[in-house]
């Protein structure tokens, strides 16, 4: 028998399987970040970050934890294209990050217009995505709704509490559409109910709407409430030291105080924390 006539058939492809996958929703690639301190170090680098490397995948819920100074923000201003980066490369949706394209930001406080309605802060931020004015009503109460605040429309933002002014921040994130949501502590300043309120309708309706996130936080409660993938990140210099899965059972009828009560939760709890002490002595 002649090698030809032995050899198997040779697989046939589908074109489907010729496709290449979609690019992630962030990737960095040994990603380094330097800034030139300030005061008595004046004139010397800080490496905040120092090689970091992760993928986060289309509508991958991902927190990043670590003790203070380790480079969370540094990472999530790369991510967001405010920072550029002294080494590696990054890039979100297969391109490199630029502020304000496919990304939504929210920080610690919600930084809105005092001058401006609910509804002129989210108008202000439609007209910056390019929304013509006659559709910009319509959509400021479709992001309203997302966020529980049918009717506030015109409402001054100084009669909100701080969790509704979060909650405005949260839709303005989302006024262009974006695929990935980066949030830096968002609910660090609000009362423990409110928190959890946040949590869990930040879960909800970016589960609904298929964005990817990346969200910051010293809390490892919030972190394993929220992750279906929690980073552990070390300083001097700033790295990712751990990557935690997190498989809790999460569909919608999941309630969140049920989950904090179950023996998976509690284990997951212990893992991170031991991981972050860990990471706060590998300084
Ligand atoms: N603009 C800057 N100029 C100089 N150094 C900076 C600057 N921003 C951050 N750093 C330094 O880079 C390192 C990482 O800072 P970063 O704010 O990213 O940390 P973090 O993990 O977010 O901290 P925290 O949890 O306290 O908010 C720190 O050592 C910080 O002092």
């Amino acid at each position: 028998m002649s090698r030809a006539e032995g050899a198997a058939p040779a697989e046939s492809v589908s074109p489907a399987e010729t496709l290449e996958a979609p690019p992630a929703a962030v990737e960095l690639t040994g990603v380094t970040v330097r800034y030139q301190a300030r005061g008595r170090r004046a004139g010397q680098a800080v490496t905040a970050v120092s090689d970091v490397s992760l993928t986060i995948g289309e509508g991958e819920f991902t927190v990043l934890v670590g003790p203070s100074g380790c480079g969370k923000t540094t990472l999530l201003r790369v991510v967001a294209g405010f920072e550029p980066a002294a080494g590696g490369t990054a890039s979100v949706h297969g391109a490199p990050p630029r502020p304000g394209h496919g990304t939504g930001l929210v920080f610690q406080q919600p930084r809105l217009f005092p001058w401006r309605t609910v509804g002129g802060n989210l108008a202000f931020a439609l007209a910056r995505h390019g929304l013509p004015r006659a559709e910009r009503a319509a959509r400021t109460a479709e992001l309203l709704e997302l966020v529980g605040l049918s009717g506030y429309a015109g409402r001054r933002t100084w009669e909100l509490s701080g969790g509704q002014q979060q909650r405005v921040a949260i839709a303005r994130a989302l006024a262009g559409r974006p695929r990935l949501l980066l949030l830096d502590e968002p609910f660090a300043a609000l009362d423990a109910l409110t928190r959890e309120r946040l949590q869990e309708e930040l879960r909800t309706l970016t589960a609904r709407t298929g964005t990817a996130v990346l969200f910051v936080t010293h809390s490892v409660d919030e972190a394993v409430l929220l992750g279906s993938r929690v980073l552990v990140m070390a300083a001097d210099p700033g790295r990712v030291v751990a990557d935690l899965p997190v498989d809790l059972p999460r569909d919608a009828a999941t309630d969140p105080a049920a989950l904090r009560g179950t023996p998976e939760f509690a284990a997951l709890r212990g893992t991170l924390s031991r991981t972050l002490r860990e990471a706060a002595g590998a300084a």
